[in-house]
């Protein structure tokens, strides 16, 4: 498996700008998750790598081997489409050996199937199989020819919520057993930020923020990448150092001094002891968490997201800030 370079990709369709200067670098045996609004060009990226798509200009380099102008059979690259594609009429075992040639075929089969999680399936045909076995075998069929680099393209978006969740962890795992390098495109902020070493959030045909998931959800370059991955709660303020003065009192931030929006994220927002400054005025119930909406006496309103019982509407309650809020000039 080897590191994958893309610089100032660029690809238009009639008025449409796709692809408007991306660039990209993942390193060897690393899993990099490409997060973007529907349109925002994630699926004409991984088809310019994988050669479906020609680029109007950019680069891609995989090894130190240019290869935006290659057919897509001389890139050395495996792709995982989004429902997995499996041809109907293989067995697994055959879907798996297709892009395979000479003798050592059936060991590497029965390998990449052991690292899939299913071994001895070999014989099954793809409708003897659940929508996550199928996306395995595809993934299993992607690693055979042992490429340079793995795509893999919402490989989970035609599964239900708790099948996805399991599948999720299981693909990561195979993986990383393999050292592979991959690059899997979703629009799914759970996926990207639970699966990923490194999250590139994309917006209208750029890279605007490359990092691992933490700092993308603590350190967000922008307010629309801020709202874009995690729930965001925003408070006007004015930074004078490391606080500022807002309409719940002084928070503790990060940032420029100021005229300043501040991100908080609802955990930060935490009931405690002491005197009511806010009231509960609504209460959205999830089991394992509830989302609040805290109106303060001045009528500003913040969403606090609280674990075990949550408060009742009407109620009057005390809320502190946990840790600092991120600032952005206004
Ligand atoms: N073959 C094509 N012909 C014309 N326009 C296209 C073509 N492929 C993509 N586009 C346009 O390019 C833009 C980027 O599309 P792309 O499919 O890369 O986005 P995406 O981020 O993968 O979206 P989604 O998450 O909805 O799949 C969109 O405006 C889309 O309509």
């Amino acid at each position: 498996m080897s590191e994958l370079h893309i610089e100032g990709l660029h690809k238009t369709f009639g008025d449409t700008v796709a692809l408007a200067g991306a660039d990209l670098a993942v390193a060897e045996g690393e899993l990099v998750a490409v997060l973007g609004p529907s349109g925002c060009g994630k699926t004409t990226l991984l088809r310019c790598v994988a050669g479906f798509e020609r680029p109007d200009g950019g680069s891609i380099t995989v090894a130190g081997r240019r290869i935006e102008h290659l057919p897509p059979q001389a890139r050395r690259v495996g792709v995982v489409p989004q429902e997995g594609a499996l041809f109907p009429h293989l067995s697994v075992g055959r879907n798996v050996a297709y892009g395979l040639h000479g003798a050592g075929r059936g060991g590497r089969v029965a390998e990449v199937l052991d690292l899939v999680g299913l071994d001895g399936y070999a014989r099954r045909m793809p409708h003897e199989l659940s929508g996550g076995q199928r996306q395995r075998v595809a993934l299993a069929r992607a690693m055979a020819p042992k490429p340079e680099l793995i795509l893999l393209d919402e490989p989970f978006s035609a599964l239900d919520a708790g099948l996805r969740q399991s599948l999720r962890g299981e693909v990561a795992a195979a993986l990383r057993a393999a050292g592979a390098t991959a690059v899997l495109v979703t629009h799914d902020q759970d996926e990207a930020l639970s699966l990923a070493d490194r999250v590139a959030v994309m917006r209208e045909g750029r890279i605007v923020q490359f990092a691992p998931p933490a700092e993308v959800y603590r350190s967000p370059v922008d307010p629309w990448t801020a709202s874009f991955v995690g729930d965001a709660v925003w408070l006007d303020g004015d930074v004078d150092g490391d606080t500022a003065a807002t309409a719940v009192g002084d928070v503790a931030v990060e940032g420029p001094d100021g005229p300043a929006r501040l991100l908080l994220r609802p955990e930060q927002l935490r009931l405690s002891e002491g005197a009511p400054n806010a009231t509960v005025s609504a209460v959205e119930y999830f089991g394992h968490d509830a989302l609040v909406t805290l109106e303060f006496a001045n009528g500003v309103r913040l969403r606090s997201r609280v674990l075990g019982g949550a408060p009742v509407a009407g109620q009057s309650v005390s809320v502190a800030v946990d840790g600092a809020a991120r600032a952005f000039a206004r």
